[in-house]
């Protein structure tokens, strides 16, 4: 993607006071850098003719002089230094700010094909460089661009002819500059995209350690970690290759240019066309070309990661979230409960085929409908539709008569609750994480919600109560009650609709009868469509709604649909659990 200037300078626009200061400062360093020859210049003239008796004290007026100098450059370097690095900290902060509020609002669609160790690179290390790129690029640039003209106006002030050859170097200067560039800014944004690879590894391999533990896959791990590893230090190694000779060449072209200044210059003293104080200054001057030389190889360096970086960040600024409020939404207010999906179709974007097709089901205010089906037959699918967390490629789905793509999505999701299988919970303590539901609750209102989700006991026995920290995912709880935490947390949300997944993985039969019991709590009065997988459930169910390939192939109660011996009698027959 192109890089955008504008957008990156729009993140100037609340600290313009202090780039301007910044700017303000760097022209003064750049200055009294200038000034320095000069005075040397003005020191060996005036040695030269020692005898003088204005002499000592007009060198005393010059050191005086440079050490004023000396003091407002040191002031000037301290405002760039600490000023001009908070402003590009600021900058990188809300850049981040902005990013991570557009990574929230981004549908599951996207992170299904992203990989998060990924994002989390763009967040922090590309918007670190870009930070940097903020502070001193501009700045970098500004003394840079003023120290190389300053010295080439003092250059050709002082000899014309000796500057015009000194000015010989300089299409070969450039031409060595394009080149190596090139080549640094190529691997640049492949070391990006590699740190992003060994972030992405980093967070797979840990988020599933569990899983790489019991299997013993430290070894298949470390191998893959190590490719990438391997794959980043590759790129940093172009990259500091490019960077090293650019450098070097840059130190052996202003080493030419001294050598031929002493050559040429003696040569135009004893032509008596150049003063000794007049080569001084000359030869300070050619020294002080270094100082510009290396400030343009960091902006070289900042620009690469820099750009790479925001470029980065703009792609993922520009990812439209496709499912958003439409012009006009409504806000769902009031909410019965009544859900319907007409004619519904739908394809995952990764997919060949459709998932669903054909649905047509309407589920009443305060029905409790099993889903049952085979795996992969698109149950979680279905149930996803209806929060908009994925929207239907064709046909209707209703909320109390609306189609949810005419509300808010807020509104909407603020009406239904979710219990995912795989409980996710925050790390942090047990009180947050039941307010998830509703961070303004009261402390009374979080306790009667664990006590209707069963969960109040088991609470009160942890260490520090409702203030014990449960660990990364709730690692510190069982499963059973990891599931009753996240129903607390729906009782206290308190939705008229409620999407519940019950979890395949076996809780021994306590755990199983107090979940059981909660979700019957959290069912009443509500809207809930459970993704059954217990025979206890379906029983309880005022409806079971059996899901094929083809779509919906039976409903009735477990009784009916038994007495009719089809796929839910098959499904039963193969075991309890469906
Ligand atoms: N994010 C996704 N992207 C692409 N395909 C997906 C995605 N999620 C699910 N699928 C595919 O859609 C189909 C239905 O999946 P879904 O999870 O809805 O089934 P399910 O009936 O809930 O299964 P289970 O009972 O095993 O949880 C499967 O073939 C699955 O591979």
């Amino acid at each position: 993607m192109k890089f955008s200037l504008r957008l990156f300078l729009s993140y100037y626009r609340p600290y313009r006071r202090t780039l301007i200061l910044d700017l303000l400062c760097a022209l003064v360093v750049a200055g009294i850098t200038l000034i320095y020859p000069l005075c040397a210049g003005y020191v060996t003239r005036t040695v030269l003719h020692g005898s003088s008796p204005e002499a000592l004290p007009e060198l005393m007026r010059v050191g005086a002089f440079m050490l004023v100098l000396l003091a407002v450059q040191i002031a000037a370097n301290t405002y760039v230094d600490y000023q001009g690095h908070m402003m590009g900290t600021y900058i990188e902060r809300d850049m981040r700010r902005d990013l991570f509020a557009h990574l929230q609002r981004l549908p599951f669609g996207f992170y299904d094909s992203h990989r998060t160790g990924q994002l989390m690179s763009r967040v922090t290390n590309d918007l670190y460089d870009v930070g940097e790129l903020a502070h001193h690029g501009p700045e970098d640039l500004f003394i840079a661009l003023l120290l190389f003209g300053g010295v080439f106006g003092v250059l050709l002030n002082l000899n014309p002819r000796l500057t015009l050859l000194l000015f010989c170097f300089l299409p070969f200067m450039a031409a060595y500059t394009v080149f190596f560039n090139m080549r640094l800014n190529r691997a640049m944004l492949q070391s990006r995209r590699r740190i992003g690879d060994v972030n992405a590894q980093v967070e797979d391999t840990l988020a599933g350690i569990r899983v790489v533990q019991s299997f013993t896959g430290e070894g298949t791990e470390q191998r893959r970690f190590d490719a990438e590893n391997g794959r980043f230090v590759d790129s940093r190694r172009a990259g500091y290759h490019a960077e090293a000779y650019f450098y070097q060449g840059m130190v052996a072209f202003t080493q030419l240019m001294t050598v031929a200044v002493l050559v040429f210059g003696g040569l135009t003293i004893l032509r008596g066309q150049l003063r000794l104080d007049e080569l001084v200054t000359y030869l300070l001057c050619v020294g002080i070309l270094m100082e510009p030389i290396r400030r343009f190889v960091n902006i070289a360096r900042l620009l690469q990661e820099g750009v790479t970086g925001f470029q980065r960040f703009q792609e993922l600024m520009a990812v439209q979230p496709d499912i958003t409020d439409a012009p006009g939404a409504l806000e769902l207010k009031g909410v019965r409960g009544d859900v319907e999906f007409r004619q519904v179709r739908f394809q995952y974007p990764s997919s060949p085929v459709p998932v669903l097709r054909n649905i047509n089901l309407t589920i009443a205010a305060g029905e409790f409908v099993a889903l049952v089906g085979a795996s992969g037959v698109g149950k979680s699918t279905l149930c996803a539709l209806i929060p908009r967390f994925y929207e239907v490629t064709s046909g209707q789905l209703l909320v109390d008569g609306v189609p949810v793509d005419e509300v808010t999505l807020t509104s909407l999701r603020r009406n239904i609750g979710v219990v995912q299988q795989d409980v996710y919970l925050f790390s942090g303590t047990v009180l947050e994480n039941i307010l998830y539901g509703r961070p303004d609750a009261s402390t009374g209102e979080v306790i009667e919600a664990a006590r209707q989700a069963g969960a109040h006991d088991f609470i009160m026995a942890l260490p520090q109560g409702y203030g014990t920290d449960i660990g990364q995912r709730g690692v510190k709880l069982s499963g059973g009650q990891k599931q009753r935490l996240s129903i607390a947390r729906v009782f206290l949300k308190d939705p008229p609709i409620l999407i519940f997944d019950e979890a395949t993985s076996a809780l021994d039969n306590d755990s199983e009868r107090l979940v059981q019991q909660s979700l019957e709590r959290l069912a009443q009065r509500r809207t809930t469509l459970v993704i059954a997988h217990r025979l206890s459930t379906v029983r309880n169910a005022g409806r079971i709604v059996v899901m094929t390939e083809d779509g919906i192939s039976e409903q009735g109660t477990h009784d009916e649909l038994m007495r009719r011996g089809g796929v839910y009698a098959e499904l039963q027959a193969v075991g309890a659990r469906l």
